[in-house]
């Protein structure tokens, strides 16, 4: 099957700007893979995924999407107006009516079930993005979008929430497309990673991407953490790949380490 979303030579110039925020990127989204774009703040990656789902002008560059293509959006938590007063299965209808029953399963498979009469407000971050996650699977999604899911949430909120994600993936097949900040736990649940810095400083495996040069360069100690974490619970699974191999690895423009290694 063909990529769900293929972006090539992609660039996007804000109004106003005198430069792309972000420029040349390739990238794709294959059905029922989990891409993780990591990159600093201003780096454009929410930019970017509303590039991807067309939600913004393209300077240069195409996007191609599957036709027909079925998207599930968990929208960055924080913009929310929490205070308006709706309860959680009004909010569960909204834009479309759903029923009691779809209603109650898609709450139950989120792990918040009865929280139907419940004002949003009330609720606690972590209940309120798995309400979220819940409304963008009503559609049935072939693709979920999730911008910066898990801020606010704490490390065991954040790595429940990423378990949730890989079991609703593995039970639906949806592909995922994430952007986070949470190095630590974003590797392991990913299958690839993009690493931006408006441009694509590398994409890859996570062990491949974690030790490249471009990557430590923007992330720091940080990385470090990130691969010696995600070396101990998954060395087993990724005893092949050759950090900075080609087949694991692929160099964005503007790359600064040796790419005569590959
Ligand atoms: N609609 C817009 N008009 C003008 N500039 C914009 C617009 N949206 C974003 N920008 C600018 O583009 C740059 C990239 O923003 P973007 O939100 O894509 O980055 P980000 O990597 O998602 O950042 P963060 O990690 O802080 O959420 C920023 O300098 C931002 O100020």
């Amino acid at each position: 099957m063909s990529a769900l979303i293929r972006a090539q030579n992609l660039s996007v110039s804000h109004p106003g700007a005198d430069r792309p925020v972000i420029s040349q990127i390739d990238m794709h989204i294959d059905p029922a893979e989990i891409v993780t774009v990591v990159g600093p703040n201003g780096s454009g990656k929410s930019t970017l995924v509303r590039a991807l789902l067309g939600q913004v002008a393209l300077s240069s560059g195409r996007v191609d999407r599957l036709s027909g293509l079925r998207i599930g959006y968990v929208p960055q938590r924080v913009h929310i107006e929490r205070a308006m007063p709706m309860t959680v299965r009004r909010f569960l209808s909204l834009p479309q009516r759903v029923g009691d029953a779809q209603a109650a399963q898609v709450l139950e498979r989120t792990g918040v079930p009865g929280l139907e009469k419940r004002q949003i407000v009330s609720l606690s971050g972590g209940q309120f993005q798995r309400v979220l996650l819940a409304r963008a699977l009503l559609n049935a999604p072939q693709l979920l979008v999730l911008d910066e899911p898990t801020q606010g949430l704490d490390q065991p909120g954040i790595v429940a929430f990423y378990k949730l994600i890989e079991e609703v993936r593995a039970e639906t097949g949806a592909a995922v497309l994430m952007v986070s900040h949470d190095l630590l736990v974003v590797m392991r649940a990913s299958d690839r990673v993009v690493c931006l810095n408006g441009h694509v400083c590398c994409q890859g495996t996570p062990q491949a991407v974690s030790a490249a040069p471009a990557y430590r360069a923007l992330f720091g100690a940080e990385s470090q953490g990130t691969l010696a974490l995600y070396r101990h619970h998954h060395d087993h699974d990724h005893d092949h790949v050759e950090p900075g191999h080609d087949h694991d690895h692929v160099h964005g423009p503007g790359c600064t380490h040796d790419h005569s290694k590959g």
